[in-house]
C-alpha cells in the first residue's frame, strides 16, 4: 500500500464555522472519509448542507478546527492555494450551476478543464462521451448554456465535473430538476465513473430515492452530534 492511500481523502476534527451576519453555526466533531467512498448526505432545509459542501470545496474556511481535503490542510491554506486544489483535484456541481450562459455546452466544460491545465483532443472526446452517456442531444452541444433547461444544465454540470477524473466529488442537489429516466441515467454515469477513477463522492439530496444508490449516509443532524455514518 502506498503513503498516499493512508491519507483519508476527507478529514475534519472539531471543526466550527459559523456565519458572521446571523451567527448561525456549523459544528462537526469528526469526519473521515477513505479515497473512493461515496457518502449521501441528508438533513432538513437550512441544517448545514451547503455550507459543509463549501468548506469541503475550499469556498469558506471554518473558524476553528482542522479540515482536510487530499491531504492538504484547507483550515490554513490562502484562498489562492485552495482555488487552485479545487481546480486540480475538485468536482463541483452546486445548486446554482456556474454556467457561463452565452458559451456553448462543449465549451463551458471544457473551460473549466483548461483551468487545471488540461486540453486536448482526447479531453474533448471524453466530453461528449460523457454527454452521450447523460443522454444529452448531440444538437445541444454546441448551443449556449442559457438555451438548455435546468435538467440539461445539470447535466451539463456533471460532466463538467467528471471530465478531469476529480480526485473528489461535491456534488448538491445535483437532480433536482431530472425526470426519474433522465435521474437513474444520471447516478449510474456519476457513480460509474467515480468508480472508474477512484473518485471519492459527497452528495447531498432531499431525494430519499437516491439514498439506494450509496452504502454510507449521513444525517446532517448526527454528524453535528459526533456521529460519522449510519
Ligand atoms: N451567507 C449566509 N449568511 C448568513 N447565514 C447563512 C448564509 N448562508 C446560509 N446561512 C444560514 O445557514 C444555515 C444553513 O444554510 P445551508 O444553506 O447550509 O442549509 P442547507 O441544509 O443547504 O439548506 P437547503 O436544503 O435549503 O439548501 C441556514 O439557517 C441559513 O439561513
Amino acid at each position: 500500500m502506498t503513503t498516499k492511500l493512508k491519507i483519508p481523502a476527507i478529514e475534519l476534527k472539531e471543526v466550527i464555522f459559523w456565519y458572521k451576519p446571523n451567527g448561525w453555526q456549523l459544528q462537526i466533531p469528526a469526519l473521515t472519509l477513505d479515497h473512493g467512498q461515496h457518502l449521501f448526505i441528508r438533513g432538513a432545509s437550512g441544517s448545514g448542507k451547503t455550507t459543509l459542501l463549501n468548506l469541503l470545496a475550499g469556498i469558506t474556511q471554518p473558524n476553528q478546527g482542522e479540515l482536510w481535503v487530499q491531504g492538504q490542510p484547507l483550515h490554513q491554506l490562502r484562498a489562492a492555494k485552495r482555488d487552485k486544489l479545487r481546480a486540480a483535484q475538485i468536482g463541483v456541481v452546486f445548486q446554482q450551476l456556474n454556467l457561463i450562459p452565452y458559451l456553448s455546452v462543449l465549451d463551458n466544460i471544457l473551460l473549466r478543464a483548461s483551468f487545471a491545465g488540461k486540453t486536448g483532443t482526447a479531453l474533448q472526446q471524453r466530453a461528449t462521451a460523457l454527454l452521450e452517456a447523460l443522454g444529452l442531444a448531440a444538437s445541444l452541444w454546441q448551443q449556449p448554456a442559457s438555451a438548455l433547461s435546468v435538467g440539461q444544465q445539470q447535466r451539463v454540470a456533471i460532466a463538467r465535473a467528471l471530465l478531469t477524473e476529480p480526485a473528489l466529488l461535491i456534488a448538491d442537489e445535483p437532480t433536482s430538476a431530472l425526470d426519474a429516466d433522465n435521474r437513474d441515467a444520471f447516478m449510474r454515469v456519476l457513480l460509474a465513473e467515480a468508480d472508474k477513477c477512484g473518485t471519492t463522492v459527497i452528495f447531498v439530496s432531499h431525494d430519499q430515492q437516491l439514498k439506494s444508490y450509496f452504502k454510507v449516509e449521513l444525517q446532517m443532524a448526527n454528524l453535528a452530534q459526533g456521529v460519522v455514518a449510519c
